[in-house]
């Protein structure tokens, strides 16, 4: 079941991501990471496959692409906050990195 992340489990599953670039949204609770890209194909490319991941978890981002940057805010609205999908997609988000430039 999805559920808000509690006090314990933020550090072990956000730590991570603070030090991969990924930064709290302000006065939300939320994560926001910033992609560049080589080219528009590139970042696409990398969306078409966050997307069918997306999908499969039932887990979607906000986002949105301008050329070769991509904008990426997670958060559960189901829960009002940051869940343990969010962690989730934002690992798979930049472990996909390595095959999108
Ligand atoms: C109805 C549907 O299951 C929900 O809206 C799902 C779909 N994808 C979602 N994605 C995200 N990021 N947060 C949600 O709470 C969420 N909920």
């Amino acid at each position: 079941m999805t559920e808000l992340l509690s006090t314990e489990t933020r550090g072990p599953l956000l730590d991570p991501l603070f030090r991969n670039g990924w930064t709290m949204v302000e006065d939300r609770d939320a994560i926001t990471k910033t992609f560049i890209f080589d080219s528009f194909v590139a970042a696409f490319g990398w969306m078409t496959q966050v997307a069918i991941w997306a999908e499969k978890w039932n887990h979607h981002p906000e986002w949105s692409n301008v050329y070769r940057t991509v904008e990426v805010v997670l958060s559960t609205h189901d829960v009002g906050g940051l869940s343990a999908q969010d962690a989730k997609l934002a690992r798979k988000m930049d472990s996909l990195l390595s095959v999108a430039s």
